[in-house]
């Protein structure tokens, strides 16, 4: 089967990363976290004392920041794992500040491009489909509602043993979607040629199986 590059970009806890690890498993293909990529520019520069907000500190940091991400989905930050450290809610706000900067775009935009220059990946993010990978075979816009997103991630919080606010996550995600959305490099929006998918009354294995359906129309 011709191997494919899909793009999958929507706003936070849209069930992205889930989707797209299934679909790659089940395809064979690479998957490509691009939000681990701008979570570790942030956890770098919390780890040197650099306030995010402080943009050419952060951007002085970049030569610095070798960044891995292994076929088992681990994250490696300068050879060391850093997977669970990246996903405190510090890193995730921290993360939208930092990937406003244009010099840290371009910075992991080149990573990511190089990474998926052979095909056979799938990349999600929030500029996938517009900028990164603007000629992907198959781009997909995921959203579902704003209480949906919170309820979904405070579900996982609370399975993982770990303390959860849902009022607070959903502030929490709503304000980083509007960061995403109105910055001005590479803001969050849909690509013109991105099939929209609302997962709100979806389950997983429905959101897999309709994403699958339309690789297979595009790798015929
Ligand atoms: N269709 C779905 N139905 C129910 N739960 C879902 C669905 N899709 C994803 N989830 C759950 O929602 C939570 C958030 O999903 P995930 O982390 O994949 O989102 P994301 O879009 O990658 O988030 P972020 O952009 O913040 O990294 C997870 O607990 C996941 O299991
Ligand atoms: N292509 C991308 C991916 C992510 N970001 C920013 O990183 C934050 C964290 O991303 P997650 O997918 O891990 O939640 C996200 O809120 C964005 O600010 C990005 O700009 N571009």
């Amino acid at each position: 089967m011709k191997k494919i590059a899909i793009a999958i970009d929507g706003p936070a806890a849209a069930g992205k990363s889930t989707i797209a690890k299934r679909v790659a498993n089940n395809l064979g293909y690479t998957y490509i976290d691009t939000g681990a990529m701008y979570r570790c520019v942030a956890y770098y520069a919390l780890v040197k004392g650099v306030d995010f907000h402080d943009e050419n500190a952060v951007c002085r940091l970049l030569p610095e920041i070798k960044i891995k991400l292994m076929p088992d989905n681990t994250v490696y930050l300068n050879d060391r794992d850093v997977t669970a450290d990246i996903r405190v809610n510090e890193i995730s706000a921290g993360a939208s500040i930092v990937s406003a900067y244009s010099k840290v775009r371009t910075y992991l935009v080149a990573q990511q491009r190089e990474m998926a220059k052979e095909g056979g990946v799938i990349l999600d993010g929030r500029d996938i489909g517009t900028v990164v990978l603007p000629n992907a075979e198959l781009k997909i816009y995921q959203v579902a509602s704003i209480e949906c997103r919170a309820l979904r991630r405070h579900n996982e919080n609370l399975s993982r043993g770990l303390n959860s606010d849902l009022d607070e996550i959903k502030k929490e995600v709503a304000a980083r979607d509007e960061a995403d959305m109105t910055r001005e490099i590479s803001p969050l929006k849909k690509a013109d040629d991105a099939i929209e998918i609302d997962t709100s009354d979806m389950t997983i294995d429905e959101v897999v199986a309709h994403i699958m359906n339309l690789v297979e129309e595009k790798t015929q």
